[in-house]
């Protein structure tokens, strides 16, 4: 398998329901990605090993997912200078409200994109890392171009129902 373009973390195994659409997007490009569950409160040292090192392995940006207390995000882009590009999984207690507000309050200086919450997040976390790619990479540009078309073309050629009884 190719070395990967696109790192994807998350805080829990609990993230995967909402971070596998990231991944899943990235496969319909044909980008390569690896995924890996990194806390920054439960494994700290893991998370500064797989930060440090993403750029020489390699990675041109990294989708983090958190939910809740969600410093994911935030405290890689504060170690590795690589894209770090933010989905807020929604949580139980406050919906992913927490989760938004933690990662896309960052102070200047730390960049940390964010994205919508939950899975329109990770999708459209990874149509962004495919956005980024695409400018180095003329068959990706394609691909990206076609899905876009695609997409316009069905929400154009969608018809509403009939009404229903009342
Ligand atoms: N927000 C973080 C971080 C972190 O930011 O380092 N590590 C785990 N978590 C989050 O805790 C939630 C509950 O995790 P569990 O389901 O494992 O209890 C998950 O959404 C995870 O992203």
């Amino acid at each position: 398998m190719a070395d990967a373009s696109v790192g994807i973390i998350m805080g829990s195994t609990s993230d995967w329901p909402t971070m596998e659409h990231a991944a899943r997007t990235l496969e319909d490009f044909g980008l390569a990605w690896e995924a890996e569950v990194v806390s920054a409160h439960r494994t700290p040292d893991k998370l500064y090993s797989y930060a440090e090192s993403a750029r020489s392995r390699g990675l041109k940006c990294i989708i983090a997912g958190a939910g809740g207390a969600a410093h994911l995000p935030g405290m890689t882009a504060a170690i590795t200078d690589l894209p770090v590009l933010g989905v807020p999984v929604e949580s139980k207690a406050l919906k992913g409200m927490d989760s938004l507000l933690s990662i896309v309050q960052m102070p200047g200086g730390i960049p940390t994109a964010t994205f919508a919450i939950g899975k329109a997040g990770a999708i459209n976390a990874a149509l962004f890392a495919v956005s980024m790619i695409a400018g180095e990479d003329p068959a990706l540009l394609e691909k990206l171009e076609a899905f876009r078309r695609n997409q316009r073309d069905t929400v154009k050629a969608a018809e509403l129902p009939p009404l229903t009884d009342a």
